[in-house]
């Protein structure tokens, strides 16, 4: 597959995988957070189990960043990831603020199973062996589901609580929104030049996301 039938590969892939993505950015934890029945003791497990995902994510991110400047062909690529840094570098001195508020002990939280296995996928996907394409696809990926699942939150005729609006608007807003674009455009500027092998990793590596990101959802419910 070349030229125009992999322009746009990620829309492609997202339509293709139309399932599984939904299921991601539209799980039973953010439906409870827009119709406000969201039980507040499943927010706080989200709350402290992203924390430790976000300090595994900032590795993952320099790791992209790493590549962009050896690999790419568009030295703006640094920027764009070097945004991603910056809202990174806020997010978790707003999960501290947060987790305080709600009275959740950051140092104290066990990460779950699901969060540990995601958290060894990102590990892998720093390895060297993975090429930039890859990578910047699996960091679209990971960002976009969070932006689309919370600007769900915010649309119209939703009833989100207040006391987690501000949560919502952190992955929801509309520069967010933004950012995710740059992302997904350099990462289907990269697909369209890519080999097959290439292509077909960074297809995995989608579908292996979304699966990752519906079990993170699932942890919200508490054990079993
Ligand atoms: C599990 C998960 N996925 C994505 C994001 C967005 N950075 C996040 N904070 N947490």
């Amino acid at each position: 597959m070349h030229g125009t039938e992999r322009k746009a590969m990620t829309e492609t892939w997202l339509k293709k995988h139309r399932q599984i993505y939904v299921g991601a950015t539209r799980h039973p934890f953010i439906l409870a957070i827009r119709d406000g029945s969201v039980d507040l003791s499943s927010f706080k497990r989200w709350l402290g189990q992203d924390y430790i995902f976000v300090r595994a994510f900032i590795p993952f991110v320099a790791s992209v960043l790493l590549k962009a400047w050896k690999e790419s062909d568009d030295s703006t690529d640094i920027d764009v990831i070097l945004g991603g840094m910056a809202a990174l570098n806020d997010e978790i001195e707003w999960f501290k603020k947060e987790a305080s508020k709600w009275g959740v002990d950051l140092p104290s939280v066990v990460p779950q199973q699901p969060n540990l296995d995601y958290c060894r996928f990102l590990e892998s996907l720093i390895s060297p062996d993975v090429d930039y394409t890859q990578a910047i696809t699996a960091f679209w990926a990971i960002e976009a589901v969070y932006q689309d699942s919370f600007a769900h939150c915010l649309e119209d005729g939703s009833k989100t609580p207040g006391e987690l609006k501000e949560t919502c608007q952190r992955w929801g807003n509309e520069v967010f929104g933004q950012y995710c674009h740059a992302l997904q455009s350099i990462a289907n500027r990269r697909l369209e030049k890519a080999t097959d092998d290439v292509v077909a990793k960074a297809e995995v590596s989608l579908l292996r996301i979304l699966e990752h990101e519906v079990e993170f959802w699932n942890m919200s419910r508490g054990p079993v």
